[in-house]
Formats: structure tokens, C-alpha cells, sequence
């Protein structure tokens, strides 16, 4: 189920209830409705699978401009467009040359489209000279597209231009149609005329400069600022955002596959907004999609330079031999005895384990989404007494698996490990106490052990008790994964159902999906794929084995309340 799952998960049951993080949910809740006025999607309506065009170059080695974006768009639930303004002759290891044809016959590409289809969202990415920005321009003007999110694509990864210098002052024209613009920060200096930023402070101040000259939103990206921390910021003072920076922190992952990157933010972004109708929602959406990408782009293998990232990551993946990972859970006692087990793992290299994980989860997350249980809350018919004993469950789940994670704390290699998992313990229980006080106090439910949760906790404490600190922290995995992975998508659709007050569980869908609690899903699967790239090929497999109960048993946890309520 849902450890600290329901830590940040927490709502206020009562008006009296004033903890500084329910106070900020609440806030959240409602400034992430759409500003009254914005030229976005909420004008329009948000569309469940929104039409999406990419004005973009071609990039044939398939990691960046359109091909970049039509995956994108895929895999944020979105139907891609694509015009093509320039072709590219390019590879992983940079650019060869560029070909922009006549402007006249994208001009033709853009009319055909918007003659005949209804585009809910565009991505503008590489332009190449300024012809060919002056007919996006008029184009523009004349369809007024709900949703534009310029990437001011000037200079690839590379090295190489990508927009003739001579353009760099049409392209400022183009700023002032845009509702979102994405620069790097290389590219955000040129926009501002000043020196590229070396802090995140200077950074978000040029981010206000922007936003202010051209009344677009910025999002101020991390990717290029040196050390651990990857921050991307909504920057807008004119009332468009819940306040004028709003801040989504990350990790940065260590990786040299980032091609295409900002292509992929950006058409992503174009496509959560078209769903959402709110850029702060929309960002917290594609943030963690993105950073799952550049994590599992190694699987990939495509190019000896920086390759490009894994849009489809957290769709279900054939294994190497046409095998699926994941499926059934593997039944044997031993993972060194299983055969199955230990050739998913034999072939794992560092980077990838996380992924191989995420994929072994496929499965379980499919089915959860497809229980009566998550679609009945989704939609607000889940019948009363399941949800409350849900919630009596979860209170003593959680306190069996605060000791997991204390066990982990005592097996930890190193300090920092030591205190994540010490720290994730003590909020356990705080957040079992919370759940008692606020939404177990108004409601009459048994509190006694279901023969779910006693299974998932006997797994956990038999995991704490193997001494494999490795197999631990694979068997507490799921329940930060998956449940921040549920909590994301159902408080995304309650968003999406334009977060309807009179859903009986509203104030529950509402901080479902917390940024604290990502982060800290993010620290955990950091945390479990470090001891996995070290592990023999036979700890491998207990991992893995370890992980895919604890799946199962998500899935199980969520079914629970249907058969034992
Ligand atoms: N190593 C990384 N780890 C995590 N996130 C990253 C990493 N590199 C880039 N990002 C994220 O990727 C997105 C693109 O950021 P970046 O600043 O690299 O833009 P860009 O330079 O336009 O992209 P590109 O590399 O495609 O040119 C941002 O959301 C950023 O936070
Ligand atoms: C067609 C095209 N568009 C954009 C980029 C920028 O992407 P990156 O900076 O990752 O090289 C690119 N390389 N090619």
C-alpha cells in the first residue's frame, strides 16, 4: 500500500487542522485551477487525448526535434502532429548538416493541418532562419492556437547552431505569441542579453526578466547548472501561477544520454497542459516522466555519443528474448534456485537496474489501474465502508512497515542512507497517528489485521530479516513507487475532471499527489538501484524476486477492501 504514501498524503480532516503542509496543499488546490483569463486550455476545455502539432526540425537518429516530440506527445497521452520546418543530417555525436526547404511549403504543411483539424496545443522547436520564422509568426496569428509552447532551440548539445545568429532577433518577436517558453540557460542570456547564469538564483532572475518583457511563462530549466540538484521552475509574475516562481526540485541523473531533451520537455509540457489546463500540474507531470526517461535511457543502446532518453519507460517493455518482465510473480522460495529470476538479472548493468525494476512493475501497475477499487475512487463511486477500511488497513500497514524501514536504517552502508530510511521510519508513524486522528476518527471501521496486510508486512519483515540490505530496500521499493505513480495519475485525472468539489473523496484525490513524496520516491529508487548495480547476479535475482512480491502485493492491498470489507 502506501507508506509514507500517505505521509504527504495527509489532508486536513478538520478545519482546525493547520499543519504548514496541508496549508500549502490547500493553497495548491486552488491556485492550480486555471487563472480566469489565460490564453491556455482552460479557455478551450481540456481534452482528454489533445491534438498536438510540433513545428520542429527532423532529427533522423530519432533522439530530438519532431521525432523527439511525436514520442513525447505518445507517451503524455497525446495525438502528434508534426511540420517540418528544417531536415537535419545528425547522429548522437552531433550535427552534419542542415537543409531548411522553401518557407512557402511549410507554410502549406501548417494550413493543411489547421484547415482541417483542431489543434489543441503547438510546440515550436528548431526554426533555422528567420524566413522561416516569420511564417510560423503569420501562421499564429491567423489559428491563435490555445496552447504554444516555444523551445528557442538555438545551439544543439553538440555544439552546433541550429538557428541562423541573424534570426536570434526575429525570433524575439515570435516570445509575445508563446504561453510558455522553455530555453536552456545558454539560450536564456541571449533572450535577455546578459551573461549565461552559473546559480539558480541568476537564473530565475533572467527567467523574471523574460517573463515580464514578453508576458509568456518561463520555465527556467536546471539541466545545465552544475551538482547533484536538477531544479525546473515556472516563472510569471503576472498572476498566471499559484505564486510567481513555482519550483519543482530533482536529482540530476548521471547519464550522458540527454539529446533531445528539451524537445521532449517541452512537447510533453504542450501536451500535459492541453490534458490539464495547468502548467504548475502539468510540470509536476512531466518532471518525474522525464527524469524516468534520462534513468532508463541506457537500456536503449542507440549511438556512441549522448544518446537519446526512453520516452516509453513506464510502458511494459519486452525483456531481451521476447520475454516479458514482470508478469506473474516468480512463485519459487529460493531466487538463487530460479532460473527465470536470475537470467532477468545476470545481464543488468548499474544504470539500468532501476529500470528493470520499473519494468518488473508493469504488470502489477496495469492491474491496479484496472481494479474496481482505484477506478471507484477515481470516480468518486468507491461505496464508503471499502474506502474506510482502506484507511483502517493502511494505518497498521504502516506501522509494520515503519520497522522495515528502520531495519533498513541499521543495515545502511553509508550515513545518508542511514537517515533517509531512519527519516522515512519516524514519518511512517507520524503519518499512521495523523490517520487515526483526522480520517479514522470520524469513522466507525474495524482495526483489525486483514489477511492482506498481515501477508504484505509478514514479506517485509522477512525481507528485514534476510540481512540483505540490498533485498530490503527492493522489498520496501514498491510501495514509495507505485503508490506515488497511482497518487500522480488519479490526482491528474481528478485535475482533468476540473477537480469537482462535490467528489466525495475530493479532499483525498486532492493531495494525492505530493512533490515532497516524489522526491522522496525518487531518493528511494536511487537508493535501491546503487546496491542492485553492485550485487552479484544471484542477490540480483532476490532483489527482483523481493520487488516483484512486494508489487503484487500493492496490487493486492488495493483490492483488499472489495473482497474483505
Ligand atoms: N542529468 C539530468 N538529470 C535530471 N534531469 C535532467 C538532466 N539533464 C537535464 N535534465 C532535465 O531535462 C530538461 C531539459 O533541461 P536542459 O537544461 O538540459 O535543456 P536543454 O539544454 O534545452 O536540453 P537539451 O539537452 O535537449 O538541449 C529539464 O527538465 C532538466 O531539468
Ligand atoms: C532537429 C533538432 N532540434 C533540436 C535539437 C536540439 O536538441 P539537443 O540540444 O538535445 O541536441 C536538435 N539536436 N535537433
Amino acid at each position: 500500500m502506501s507508506p509514507l504514501a500517505s505521509t504527504y498524503v495527509l489532508p486536513p480532516a478538520s478545519s482546525e487542522s493547520s499543519s504548514s503542509q496541508e496549508t500549502q496543499s490547500a493553497a495548491q488546490g486552488s491556485a492550480r485551477r486555471p487563472a480566469p483569463g489565460s490564453s491556455t486550455a482552460a479557455a478551450a476545455g481540456v481534452r482528454h487525448t489533445p491534438r498536438v502539432l510540433s513545428i520542429a526540425g527532423s532529427d533522423p537518429s530519432g533522439g530530438a526535434g519532431i521525432q523527439a516530440d511525436l514520442k513525447s506527445i505518445a507517451a503524455l497521452g497525446g495525438y502528434g502532429m508534426a511540420a517540418i520546418t528544417a531536415l537535419t543530417a545528425q547522429n548522437t555525436r552531433g550535427v552534419r548538416d542542415v537543409h531548411v526547404p522553401p518557407a512557402g511549403f511549410l507554410r502549406q504543411q501548417l494550413d493543411a493541418i489547421s484547415d482541417d483539424i483542431t489543434i489543441d496545443a503547438v510546440k515550436i522547436g528548431m526554426l533555422g532562419n528567420a524566413e522561416v520564422i516569420d511564417t510560423v509568426r503569420s501562421w499564429l496569428e491567423k489559428v491563435r492556437p490555445a496552447v504554444v509552447v516555444l523551445d528557442p532551440v538555438m545551439v544543439a548539445t553538440s555544439g552546433d547552431r541550429l538557428l541562423e545568429e541573424s534570426a536570434e532577433a526575429a525570433l524575439r518577436t515570435l516570445l509575445p505569441l508563446a504561453d510558455l517558453i522553455t530555453p536552456n540557460l545558454a539560450e536564456l542570456a541571449i533572450l535577455v542579453a546578459a551573461p549565461r547564469a552559473h546559480s539558480w538564483a541568476t537564473a530565475l532572475e533572467q527567467g523574471k526578466r523574460l517573463a515580464a518583457a514578453t508576458g509568456a511563462t518561463i520555465l527556467v530549466k536546471g539541466g545545465h547548472l552544475d551538482g547533484g540538484a536538477c531544479p525546473d521552475a515556472l516563472v510569471n509574475a503576472g498572476g498566471l501561477l499559484s505564486r510567481p516562481v513555482v519550483e519543482v526540485a530533482g536529482d540530476r541523473i548521471p547519464t550522458r544520454n540527454s539529446h533531445g531533451t528539451g524537445c521532449s520537455l517541452s512537447s510533453a509540457m504542450a501536451t500535459a497542459q492541453a490534458r490539464l489546463g495547468d502548467w504548475e500540474a502539468s510540470l509536476r507531470e512531466v518532471k518525474p516522466w522525464l527524469a524516468g526517461a534520462l534513468q532508463a535511457s541506457g537500456l536503449l543502446e542507440v549511438g556512441s555519443g549522448s544518446g537519446p532518453i526512453n520516452h516509453f519507460h513506464h510502458f511494459h517493455q519486452p525483456e531481451a528474448g521476447g520475454k516479458p518482465v514482470g508478469g506473474a510473480p516468480v512463485p519459487a522460495e529460493s531466487a538463487a534456485g530460479d532460473p527465470a529470476a536470475q537470467s532477468a538479472a545476470a545481464e543488468l548493468t548499474g544504470e539500468d537496474f532501476a529500470a528493470t525494476l520499473r519494468r518488473a512493475a508493469a504488470p502489477d501497475l496495469d492491474a491496479i489501474y484496472r481494479l474496481e477499487f482505484i477506478r471507484g475512487l477515481a470516480a468518486g463511486t468507491l461505496v464508503e465502508d471499502q474506502f474506510a477500511y482502506y484507511l483502517a488497513q493502511d494505518a497498521i500497514y504502516l506501522n509494520g512497515y515503519s520497522r522495515a524501514l528502520a531495519r533498513a536504517s541499521a543495515l545502511a552502508p553509508t550515513e545518508a542512507a542511514q537517515l533517509f530510511w531512519a527519516r522515512s521510519a519516524q514519518q511512517c508513524l507520524e503519518v499512521e497517528s495523523e490517520l487515526h486522528r483526522t480520517w479514522l476518527s470520524t469513522r466507525t471501521v474495524e482495526r483489525i489485521l486483514g489477511p492482506v496486510t498481515k501477508s504484505y508486512v509478514d514479506h517485509l519483515l522477512a525481507a528485514s530479516a534476510s540481512g540483505s540490505y540490498a533485498v530490503l530496500v527492493a522489498a520496501v521499493l514498491p510501495c514509495f513507487w507505485l503508490y506515488a505513480e497511482v497518487g500522480q495519475t488519479l490526482h491528474a485525472q481528478f485535475l482533468a475532471a476540473g477537480a469537482p468539489e462535490a467528489h466525495p473523496y475530493a479532499e483525498w484525490l486532492r493531495t494525492y499527489a505530493d512533490e515532497d513524496f516524489a522526491q522522496a520516491t525518487r531518493e528511494a529508487i536511487a537508493m535501491a538501484g546503487e546496491p542492485g548495480s553492485k550485487a552479484s547476479a544471484d542477490e540480483q535475482a532476490a532483489m527482483l524476486q523481493a520487488f516483484r512480491h512486494s508489487c503484487r502485493f500493492e496490487l493486492d492491498f488495493f483490492d483488499a477492501p472489495r473482497l474483505h470489507a
